[in-house]
């Protein structure tokens, strides 16, 4: 039986049927590599002697690398199917070879590589960018290049990492990132040289570099030392062994958009799959590849030991939803379970796990109503478990019932609610007293003692409201979840998960993450929170040092952009500049350094005289993408309110445009153009999006009744918020306004 390796991904990809024709014929050389009908074949004059072609059908030739190996077994690259000539032109011309200075296994062109490698060579080209021609009249304007004179890396330094010639000439010629990403998207390199110069032009420095990719020189270049090397996590960025059935399909048939199923960035490896001591915090802008992490982290654990539970959750359901799919996607071995507590992974939200445990409380071991005692400090009737959920308009209904004292700024649900899931119920305030004393961390409006009395009132309202009624809100619900599992831990039942793995833990408040918390027993590998400060919209900032999650030493942050092109990602940190960013371990988040891999149109900006105006635009825009045959389901409409996105899906769907108004109960569908809130946005991805609506007022009436403190870190979240909305997109972005345009959005474009 042969093993099966597979190259880089063919360009332009494959159609469906040659797809299956591929697939078949990749299966039967696993099977038996000398079958007759496979031609498996050498091409004279081949550059690489390794190379030959096999018979996919009569006009479909694959094109291979083989390797014998010592053991006598036999490996294939496999790169690709191509129509008959193209396949024999390619094969004469391409070599699959450890790059000798880092140790990567890479796919060249032949013609590339007669320039000799650096140990060969006697001279070293120039170390200065050769400066571009100026035009006659132009300023005297001295060129400086991005790498030589602002990091300090030389032309030399690139070739001694293994960067080819030709690249590295054109690299330090770029003067900005911007150029830089240019080059390295143009170029026809290995994905592994890319991606280090993408990260030299961030100013990461080469000993990083080099410890980051592990590059260092190869042991050699036989076909076990190139099949040895297919196992660097550097050269899985485009090489990958298939083990199973399922990932050879994916490999095969997915487009651009499948990749993660199969190829990892060597960080992205690093993350999913080396145990880590304690609670793991992973970090990284949107479009890094944190949930691509999360997932890969969730199976690895799970075939690593079936009898682990795992619990892979997240804050709202749509993301939960999205887990579950991506998971039965990535391997749908992987037994999905539907009880926390239970051999496999469970997927959902941080609320289901709490309703689920309180309500099999009795199965679980958990002492409800010692928990109950211990978060309100007495016993709330009959049904002390308290499944039923309280409506949303508790806070206002105990606003009229006390707090009489408050000023009017206060006498606010947002702000009370803030209060009461920030300050009281992780702290299981159950007294005026300790409420008095308690230290109010992070929360933006000073209260003295009268106020705190008054505040004091309201909640024991809030609380008497629904204990009469017999109901808990979902923060309580987590609390007493928690202080169960604390309770029954200490009387030596057992927590319900090996591993518990987090997705945009930003957006947790301190209740969840206790929650979080108290599901596993601190030690090796067992809270991962995957989060990104910078996309907090949901709760006020929380430090997870305070809610006992010590990540110390094992934070790490993932800086390479899948999603965005580098166009919209410059205009989405721009939205943030200037922001008073804190990340969860409560220190600063770094500077906003995400690359990206891609490269598209620079986003538009379109303001409109009147809201009829920016109806007829956006109507006329999603039907031009309509026109060049982009599936409505890869785009998507986001607005600031459900009032507005009710508003657009009517007048879309009267100019005849297919839209489907997204929400809570209703998930994108097939053939329809999605309109939603840019909250409801969070963790999806389309390939063109157009932000609707964005004037001032959209942001203002947000901030118009929160008392002054709240006010600084609920416009924070604003610009979260649009940070969100404008990395939804793959390709396209367009940002619309009537009248004024929202002063959120950058001047310089
Ligand atoms: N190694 C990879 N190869 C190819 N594509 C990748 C890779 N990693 C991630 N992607 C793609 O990048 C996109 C973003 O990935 P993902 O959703 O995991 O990012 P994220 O950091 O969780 O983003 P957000 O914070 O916005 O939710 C997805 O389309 C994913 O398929």
């Amino acid at each position: 039986m042969a093993q099966v390796h597979f190259g880089p991904r063919q360009k332009p990809p494959l159609d469906g049927s040659v797809r299956s024709a591929a697939y078949s014929f990749i299966d039967k050389l696993r099977e038996d590599d000398t079958a007759p009908g496979l031609h498996i074949e050498p091409i004279s004059g081949a550059a690489d002697p390794r190379i030959r072609t096999g018979r996919v059908t009569r006009f479909w030739r694959a094109v291979l690398t083989k390797f014998s190996m010592p053991s006598g077994d036999t490996h294939y690259i496999y790169l690709g199917t191509y129509p008959h000539d193209d396949a024999i032109e390619l094969a004469k011309k391409v070599v699959v070879r450890v790059n000798p200075l880092s140790g990567i296994t890479e796919l060249v062109d032949a013609d590339r590589l007669s320039m000799p490698e650096i140990h060969e060579r006697t001279t070293i080209p120039s170390e200065k960018p050769k400066p571009p021609t100026s035009l006659p009249g132009a300023d005297p304007f001295v060129p400086t290049s991005l790498l030589v004179d602002r990091f300090g890396i030389s032309m030399t330094d690139l070739l001694a990492l293994g960067v080819h010639e030709g690249l590295a000439t054109l690299a330090v010629t770029a003067r900005t990132q911007d150029e830089l990403a240019d080059v390295v998207v143009d170029a026809d390199a290995p994905a592994w040289q890319q991606e280090v110069l993408l990260d030299l032009g961030t100013g990461s420095p080469l000993d990083d570099v080099r410890t980051r990719y592990q590059l260092g020189a190869a042991a050699g270049d036989s076909d076990e030392d190139v099949v040895a090397a297919l196992a660097h996590p550097a050269s899985r960025l485009e090489f990958s062994y298939i083990q199973d059935d399922q990932a050879m399909r994916a490999a095969i048939e997915d487009d651009d958009f499948g990749r993660w199923r199969v190829f990892l960035h060597p960080e992205q490896q690093d993350y999913a799959f080396t145990p880590r001591s304690g609670a793991f915090r992973l970090s990284g802008g949107a479009g890094t590849g944190k949930t691509v992490v999360l997932l890969h982290r969730a199976r690895h654990l799970a075939r690593a030991n079936p009898d682990a539970r795992i619990v892979l959750t997240t804050y709202n359901k749509t993301l939960a939803e999205a887990l579950r799919e991506n998971l039965r996607l990535l391997d749908r071995t992987i037994p999905v379970v539907d009880e926390p507590g239970t051999a496999g992974v469970f997927i959902g939200t941080v609320d289901a796990v709490s309703w689920r445990l309180l309500a099999r409380s009795r199965v679980n071991g958990l002492p409800v109503d010692a928990a109950v005692e211990a978060v309100f400090g007495t016993l709330r009737g009959t049904r002390s478990n308290a499944l039923d959920t309280s409506p949303d308009s508790a806070w206002r209904t105990a606003l009229s019932r006390a707090g009489f004292d408050l000023p009017d700024s206060l006498r606010n649900p947002g702000f009370l609610a803030a209060e009461y899931v920030t300050v009281i119920l992780p702290a299981r305030i159950t007294a005026l007293d300790a409420y008095l004393t308690v230290a109010r961390t992070g929360r933006g409006v000073a209260l003295d003692r009268t106020r705190r009395r008054a505040v004091w009132e309201v909640i024991e309202a809030y609380r008497a409201l629904s204990a009469e009624k017999g109901t808990t809100d979902y923060n309580e619900k987590a609390i007493l979840a928690a202080a169960a599992l604390d309770l029954a831990a200490a009387a030596g039942v057992s927590r319900p998960a090996d591993h518990v793995l987090v997705d945009e833990a930003q957006d947790l408040t301190p209740s969840r993450l206790l929650l979080l918390r108290a599901l596993v027993t601190p030690g090796p590998d067992d809270l991962y929170l995957a989060e990104d400060s910078r996309q907090r919209i949901y709760v006020p900032r929380v430090v997870l040092a305070q809610h006992g999650i010590a990540v110390r030493g094992r934070s790490r942050r993932l800086t390479l952009n899948y999603r965005t092109t580098a166009q919209n990602l410059d205009l989405a940190t721009t939205v943030l500049d200037g922001s008073d960013l804190a990340d969860m371990e409560g220190g600063a988040v770094a500077a906003p350094a995400d690359r990206s891999a891609r490269s598209g149109p620079p986003p538009q900006l379109i303001g409109l005289d009147s809201l009829e105006a920016a109806y007829e635009s956006a109507a006329h825009i999603l039907r031009g993408w309509l026109e060049r045959d982009l599936a409505p389901e890869t785009l998507c409409v986001l607005v600031r309110s459900g009032e507005e996105g009710a508003q657009l899906t009517d007048e879309l769907t009267l100019r005849g445009l297919p839209v489907l108004a997204v929400g809570s109960k209703q998930v994108p569908g097939p053939g329809r153009i999605s309109v939603m809130t840019m909250h409801r946005s969070k963790g999806m991805e389309f390939r063109n999006v157009i932000l609707f609506g964005l004037t001032p007022e959209a942001t203002s009436t947000q901030l118009a009744f929160l008392p002054d403190g709240d006010k600084p870190d609920a416009l924070q979240r604003e610009r979260a918020l649009l940070y969100v909305a404008t990395t939804r997109a793959r390709d396209e972005l367009v940002v619309m306004w009537d009248g004024e345009r929202s002063d959120l959005l950058p001047v310089r474009v």
